[in-house]
């Protein structure tokens, strides 16, 4: 039931950054009747031409989905984006392996990363206790007061006062830095040494290039492409790939020999003169990996989504995590009555502990893909966690499926997982122990009959072999 914040009295909200986490953040708090404000740095995206250094598209998944649920657009989102029903590997011979995601509803799509955020901006706007400020800095803020500093659009500074600051500024958050400045607060800042830069897979007679209701990988260790498809059937393509390798791809024959070692059939899909085009446009973009707890100061300002737990993008579920914040949050405020008092210091208490193990996870799988995951090796994981799924479906559920496909707390799916691992090591163990005892059973009472044999005719073999050699 939505409420106008004049009718009840609610209090103020400031959202800082109306990316794609504060654009939704708004709509959850206009629901519950709070006055919100966003503030946001960037120029109103709904009118802006092209929005630079973001990746173009993303996976949204179950958790994302149930946030946009609860403002009424999931069916919208979705019908803006393309399913994504398997994973299709593509192997250096060319070869395309298609793995199911699951079952026929299991599937993630791939959303257009502007749109999504136009939608959201504008569904929070139609609220009317709502108000949307952009070319809006924050440069910082007093938890004492609550008093905000902006940097505003004619260049002057402005000072806005709320009862609650929400920071969604990203992973660089200047609502964060004054958190920094705090006893007890702990920070974790990572960049990693790969970076990613994006290419695109242009239509092919007036229709995808490949097929398009797929997550295509190209898993390569060190290297790995993905492509997601788009609306006007292109693929956004995004190359991961340590910053050293980049800086050595320095001409056109350079790349393409690079591509014809590692992406030979990407090639004729992206086309060699695009290829060279963007690949040198625009520098490969760092990654980081940003930790921190609590959420909270006080009860005056809680961060969320990267602002809280900005996670590398090797599970896809960074904008989901911070979706789900939102839903989270806003549970918590149903649960304690809308105390900021209460609900700040139980967010974090329920919430950093689940958005730090996606974290950890998404740069495990950064390491494992890094490290040894080639086509072949994701064929067999994913031909493995699929039959034992298949075989034991309440027992082994796929870490994968749990994390994209459950509202399985993240904390929660890791634990299980790694029970799992025990359970089919052990297995594993036990069913190499009996194959052996089996088969030594089988050979001793089916194999090729010995002549029978005493100790004593044994030993008194032994006894002339000896005298022989002597
Ligand atoms: C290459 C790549 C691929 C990814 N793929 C996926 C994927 O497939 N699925 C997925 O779930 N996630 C993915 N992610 C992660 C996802 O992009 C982020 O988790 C998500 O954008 C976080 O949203 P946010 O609103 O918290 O932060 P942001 O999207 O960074 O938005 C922060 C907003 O705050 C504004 N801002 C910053 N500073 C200030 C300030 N001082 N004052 C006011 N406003 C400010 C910014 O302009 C921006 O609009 C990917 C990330 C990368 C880098
Ligand atoms: C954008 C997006 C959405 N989901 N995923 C994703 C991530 C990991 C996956 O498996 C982990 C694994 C595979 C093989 C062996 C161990 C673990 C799977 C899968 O199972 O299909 C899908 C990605 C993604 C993002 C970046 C890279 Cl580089 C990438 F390859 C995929």
């Amino acid at each position: 039931m939505d409420h106008s914040a004049k009718k009840n009295n609610k209090k103020r909200v400031a959202i800082v950054g109306g990316g794609l986490v504060g654009a939704l953040n708004a709509s959850f708090f206009a629901k519950r009747g709070f006055a919100v404000t966003i503030f946001e740095s960037r120029e109103d995206i709904r009118c802006a031409k092209v929005v630079k250094g973001r990746s173009i598209n993303l996976a949204l998944s179950h958790r994302g989905r149930q946030a946009l649920k609860h403002i009424g657009i999931e069916e919208k989102i979705v019908s803006m984006g393309i399913p994504m029903h398997a994973r299709m590997i593509h192997s250096l011979n060319g070869k395309q392996s298609p793995i199911p995601y699951g079952k026929k509803g299991q599937y993630i799509l791939s959303v257009d990363r502007a749109n999504l955020n136009k939608e959201l901006l504008s569904v929070a706007e139609a609220y009317p206790n709502t108000k949307l400020n952009f070319n809006h800095k924050l440069l910082d803020w007093s938890p004492e007061t609550g008093a905000m500093t902006f940097h505003g659009p004619d260049g002057n500074e402005k000072e806005f006062h709320a009862d609650l600051i929400v920071g969604c500024d990203g992973a660089f958050s200047a609502t964060r830095k004054q958190f920094l400045r705090r006893s007890r607060f702990n920070y974790s800042q990572t960049y990693i040494p790969h970076g990613y830069l994006e290419l695109t897979i242009p239509p092919r007679n007036g229709d995808f290039a490949m097929k398009p209701n797929f997550l295509h990988i190209w898993p390569r260790h060190t290297f790995m492409m993905i492509a997601l498809p788009n609306l006007d059937k292109t693929f956004t393509c995004t190359l991961f790939m340590p910053f050293e390798d980049f800086e050595k791809i320095t001409t056109g024959n350079e790349l393409l020999g690079f591509f014809q070692k590692n992406f030979p059939d990407s090639i004729p899909l992206i086309g060699v003169d695009a290829l060279m085009r963007d690949f040198f446009r625009l520098p490969a973009q760092a990654l980081v990996w940003v930790t921190c707890s609590p959420y909270h100061v006080l009860d005056s300002c809680v961060l969320m989504g990267d602002a809280a737990h900005a996670m590398v993008p090797f599970y896809g579920q960074g904008m989901n995590a911070g979706f789900e914040d939102c839903i989270v949050f806003n549970e918590i405020m149903d649960q304690f009555n809308e105390d900021f008092a209460a609900v700040l210091p139980e967010y974090t208490r329920v919430r950093a502990p689940d958005d730090q193990a996606m974290a950890e996870l998404a740069m495990y799988n950064y390491v494992e893909m890094r490290s040894h995951v080639n086509s072949r090796y994701f064929l067999f994981r994913k031909f493995l966690d699929n039959t034992l799924h298949f075989v034991m479906p309440k027992t082994i559920i796929p870490l994968y499926t749990m994390i994209t496909f459950t509202r399985t707390r993240y904390r929660q799916a890791v634990i299980q997982w790694q029970w799992q691992n025990k359970v089919i090591t052990h297995g594993l163990w036990i069913f190499g122990t009996m194959s052996i005892v089996g088969a030594a059973y089988l050979l001793l009472k089916y194999g090729p009959k010995k002549p029978h044999i005493t100790a004593e005719q044994l030993w008194n073999r032994v006894l002339a072999l000896k005298w022989l050699q002597n």
